[in-house]
């Protein structure tokens, strides 16, 4: 018995010594490679297991909880308010930041700090980097069809079509209640894709473009991104191939129209002008593999993040009577004063609609539908008397806190476009319809972004 008894004791304390050991192996790790003097000004914080660190509490908080700032309130109760703090996600070192000026510094010091995602969003190649030509000039080119009153008033005709088709088309399938978030991505994938790629694609091509996107979603931000049978990063691996294979013979075909051209091709999307572009010597300025990696990624961003951000938006709306009335008035006033020949919406009336501007802006600093931003430190960088070190990732969640669209050199290109569907959305919804959730248990998931997920009925409320 007595044998037994000091076996266990020997096991405990063996088991004992590895889990302190294991729960310490990062501290150790990192005191030795940063040396005692940098590893001591870290911020605080918790580097958390070898390997993993703290991606599974991470994960946990956000898809099971459902609720990011768990983790983060964590590291605010145990380490106080000093809102930066030192942890191990996705097997990077990083810094947690939760201070919106941290935040800000970082976001405008390029010098100091590059963007360094993880390779399950490095999927999307583009990664901030735009990595065939100079940030900079991909930035203008991306930038360059959704910026601006001129050009973002063309597209308010295009947009307004797709939304009134759309929710005439949800609202007909009260039987079969729908993912309405999807929808809504769907749709806003179609306008990118038209301005991107003009008239390019047609529906079935669209289509299986949308569902190949769908795949590649499942994977960002996940935690086990490998090239393993049966693991979801292979079959986005897989979607991301068949979408370079789709985009590289629209760009083919493109081309080959352009070769023959007698003048009379019209150069009319972005596409096309990055394909007409020259150099001085008559060489096109933009190979293939430039423009794949051009509109890849920003295909992804330019449908997915708006049309979380927009599905918040009706839900917020339909949950507040008092604002769904404010924005209704504000939209009818705006109707009552339009000439009687008048069709559709046009630009100048969206700019007068000062309170749905309001809302949407209160959506977005609620909802941050983009939370994770990461950059890493070029150098050894001082931040409030702590440590940022050379080689450590920033992670930015920015709760609660006004900068949905980030800035600096990297400020989301497409915030116009974004806002402008969210705007041309909500005033046909407000004025004709009403969102029903069928699943009141709405499955809030939270990464890649959160993600209000569940079915609904679109019912019409007007004649
Ligand atoms: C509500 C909707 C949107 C939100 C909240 C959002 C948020 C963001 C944020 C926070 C960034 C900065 C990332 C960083 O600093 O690393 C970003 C970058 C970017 N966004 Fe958006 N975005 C939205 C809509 C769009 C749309 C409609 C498009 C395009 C059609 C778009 C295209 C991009 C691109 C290409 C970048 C990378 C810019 C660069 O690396 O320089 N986004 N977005």
């Amino acid at each position: 018995m007595e044998l037994i008894m000091n076996v266990c004791v020997i096991i405990g304390v063996v088991l004992g010594f590895f889990y302190v050991f294991a729960r310490r192996f990062n501290e150790i790790w990192y005191s030795f490679k940063l040396g005692r003097k940098i590893y001591k000004s870290l911020p605080p914080g918790d580097l958390g297991w070898p390997f993993v660190g703290s991606t599974l509490a991470f994960n946990k908080a956000f898809r099971v909880v459902g609720d990011p700032y768990t983790f983060i309130h964590t590291h605010l109760l145990r380490y106080g308010r000093v809102g930066m703090y030192k942890s191990h996600l996705f097997g990077m070192p990083t810094v947690i930041v939760t201070n919106p000026e941290i935040c800000r510094r970082i976001y405008l010091d390029d010098e100091c700090f590059e963007p360094n995602y993880p390779k399950s969003v490095k999927i999307l190649e583009t990664n901030g980097n735009f990595l065939k030509i100079e940030h900079k000039i991909g930035y203008k080119i991306i930038a360059s069809p959704m910026n601006g009153s001129e050009v973002l008033s063309k597209h308010v005709e295009f947009i307004e079509q797709l939304v009134e088709m759309g929710l005439e088309e949800w609202s007909s399938m009260r039987r079969e209640p729908i993912e309405v978030m999807d929808k809504i991505g769907g749709l806003f994938f179609k306008v990118v894709l038209h301005i991107f790629l003009g008239n390019e694609i047609d529906d079935q091509a669209m289509a299986e473009l949308h569902t190949l996107y769908k795949e590649l979603g499942l994977v960002i931000m996940s935690f086990l991104p490998y090239d393993l049978p049966g693991f979801t990063y292979r079959r986005a691996l897989k979607a991301r191939n068949k979408i370079e294979k789709i985009l590289r013979c629209v760009i083919e075909k493109k081309r080959k129209r352009f070769e023959k051209d007698d003048g009379t091709t019209e150069v009319y999307s972005l596409l096309d002008k990055l394909i007409v572009a020259k150099n001085e010597n008559g060489s096109k300025s933009y190979s293939d593999d430039t423009i794949i990696d051009l509109l890849l990624g920003t295909f992804f961003a330019g449908h997915n993040t708006p049309a979380t951000a927009a599905m918040w938006a009706l839900l917020h709306i339909s949950q507040n009577p008092h604002i769904f009335q404010m924005a209704k008035e504000e939209q009818e006033s705006i109707i009552r004063q339009r000439p009687s020949t008048q069709k559709g919406l046009t630009f100048q009336e969206i700019k007068q609609m000062k309170f749905l501007t309001k809302f949407i802006n209160e959506v977005l600093r609620r909802n941050t539908v983009a939370p994770t931003n990461f950059r890493k430190a070029k150098t050894n960088v001082n931040i409030n008397g702590y440590t940022i070190p050379k080689g450590w990732t920033n992670y930015t969640p920015k709760p609660g806190e006004f900068i949905p669209f980030g800035l600096g050199s990297k400020f989301c290109p497409g915030s116009e476009l974004a806002k402008l569907e969210m705007t041309i959305l909500l005033h046909h919804f407000v004025l004709n319809y009403k969102v029903e959730p069928v699943d009141q248990n709405c499955n809030d998931t939270r990464l890649p972004s959160a993600k209000p997920m569940g079915l609904c009925r679109i019912v019409r409320v007007s004649q």
